[in-house]
């Protein structure tokens, strides 16, 4: 049976790739991340089709701009019915507490369940080496406990944030604070592009609360086969 820690990454591009896999892993699953590559190529079709599944979806565009223009995207984004929604930590506190004000009046306008907002980090595929050549000028670790920090503080649900850096800020951000941790890898996968990554026990271990695989799930050989083993290396953590 499936577990609603686990978030896999639809990262296909049409609808039907997307349905075939959702029907390969069945009820192995229950939480889907719809993403850039999907969304840009599906549309909102791609979240309708979960929902109508009964799957929780996690629609990660990430969304990043002056305030006014994601206080209004989030508006729109709102009212297809996801779970969690990204936007970036880095667009700062006015950007943020935008969004958090979009969120909460747009839902309550068409009396829905609220969305639940993630500011995204640091990308877990970001080392230290291409931190600092693009102008960091803290560590990755501190970089994202004050971006965490701002979050919580602006009204945001919650972060995407490497595994790495997942026991400081339950630590700081407390019990309730969602973490979301792409950067995940079993140990039979490989880890692609990803630099800061984990087991999934190791991460839950850590404090994450939820987990996001994408291709240690949908390029394996058998799918439904990959999520099973996840799923019972976690039973228990
Ligand atoms: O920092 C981040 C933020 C988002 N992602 C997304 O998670 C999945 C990971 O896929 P894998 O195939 O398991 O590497 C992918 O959709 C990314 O867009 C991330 O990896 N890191």
């Amino acid at each position: 049976m499936a577990d609603d820690r686990i978030i896999t990454a639809l990262d296909v591009h049409s609808l039907e790739d997307m349905k075939k896999l959702v029907e390969t892993l069945g009820d192995s699953v229950s939480f889907y991340k719809v993403g850039m590559e999907l969304f840009y190529s599906a549309g909102p079709d791609a979240v309708r089709y979960l929902k109508d599944q009964g799957k929780h979806v996690f629609l990660d565009l990430k969304v990043h701009d002056i305030p006014n223009t994601v206080g209004q995207s989030i508006r729109a984004l709102t009212r297809l019915g996801a779970d969690l929604m990204t936007l970036h930590g880095t667009g700062g506190r006015a950007m943020m507490e935008a969004a958090a004000e979009a969120v909460r009046d747009e839902a309550a306008k068409l009396n829905i369940e609220r969305p639940r907002l993630l500011a995204v980090t640091v990308l877990t595929s970001i080392d230290e080496d291409a931190w600092k050549e693009i102008g960091g000028k803290y560590s990755i670790a501190e970089s994202v406990k004050n971006l965490a920090k701002l979050a919580k503080e602006a009204g945001i649900d919650g972060t995407v944030s490497s595994p790495y850096e997942a026991k400081e800020i339950r630590e700081m951000n407390g019990p309730d604070f969602l973490i979301v941790t792409p950067g995940i890898r079993p140990t039979f996968a490989v880890a692609n592009d990803q630099k800061r990554f984990t087991t999934p026990s190791q991460a839950l271990r850590d404090g994450a609360s939820h987990l996001v695989i994408g291709r240690p799930i949908t390029k394996a050989a058998d799918p439904k086969e990959a999520a099973e083993k996840i799923l019972a290396e976690i039973q228990g953590v």
